[in-house]
């Protein structure tokens, strides 16, 4: 049994819509959000903590919307700016700063289950300031810090248009690909093109051949 590391539902429907009603099963885990520039030492930080607090197969979702205009913002900053100023005003101002209203979704997936595997090169070594917070430490920092942990991303490009849909979650009735936003269409018709059913989809592929 996968445990899938996340407090928003959401995430868990689509990703039991990908894998299987039967093999995921939600820890609602609150891991520490380390400040970063990017999703991926996020990620692996929470995988690593979650598989020390559950001792079985985690799987930590990290997603995040990225205007170009406002390059790549709101970025890891997401669920603090959808929880501040809401999805309908990041929409308004986009409407309002920029012409071109291009953005992607990302979202990077990591697993660990405390074994040895061919692990991704560790993100947090490429950004300073998580790793000035992961050195150093006590041996139950260290050991957490040396967990091996595999990302898998996933990504997709849209535009940010007027609200849309009732269905998805978060972002999805701003978040426009071809001709439709995220909230109209189904889990299923989303996971097809969406950033999470691409990370959802590398990660089943080298689970599979494990
Ligand atoms: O950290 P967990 O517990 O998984 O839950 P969260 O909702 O806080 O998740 P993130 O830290 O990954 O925050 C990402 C933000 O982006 C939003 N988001 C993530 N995936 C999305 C998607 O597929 N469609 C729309 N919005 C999404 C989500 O609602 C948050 O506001």
């Amino acid at each position: 049994m996968l445990r899938y590391v996340t407090t928003n539902e959401g995430k868990v429907r689509e990703a039991r819509e990908y894998l299987g009603d039967g093999d995921v099963e939600q820890l609602d885990f609150d891991y520490t959000e380390v400040q970063a520039d990017d999703l991926e030492p996020i990620a692996a930080r929470g995988a690593r903590e979650a598989y020390r607090h559950a001792g079985e197969p985690v799987l930590v979702d990290d997603a995040g919307l990225f205007v170009d205009g406002f390059d790549g913002f709101p970025g890891p900053y997401s669920a603090f700016v959808e929880d501040t100023l809401g999805v309908e005003a990041v929409q308004r101002l986009v409407a309002r700063e920029l012409d071109e209203r291009r953005a992607r979704f990302r979202c990077v997936l990591a697993y660990c289950d405390g074994g040895e595997f061919d692990a991704s090169p560790d993100p947090v070594d490429r950004d300073d300031r998580v790793a000035a917070a992961a050195t150093g430490g006590n041996r139950d920092e260290q050991e957490t810090r040396a967990l091996p942990v595999k990302l898998f991303a996933g990504e997709v490009r849209g535009r940010i248009v007027e609200p849309r849909g009732d269905g998805g979650f978060g972002y999805d009735p701003i978040f426009e690909h071809d001709g439709a936003t995220f909230a109209e269409m189904s889990a299923a018709e989303k996971n097809a093109i969406s950033h999470r059913g691409r990370a959802l989809g590398k990660f089943a592929e080298w689970f599979q051949e494990r």
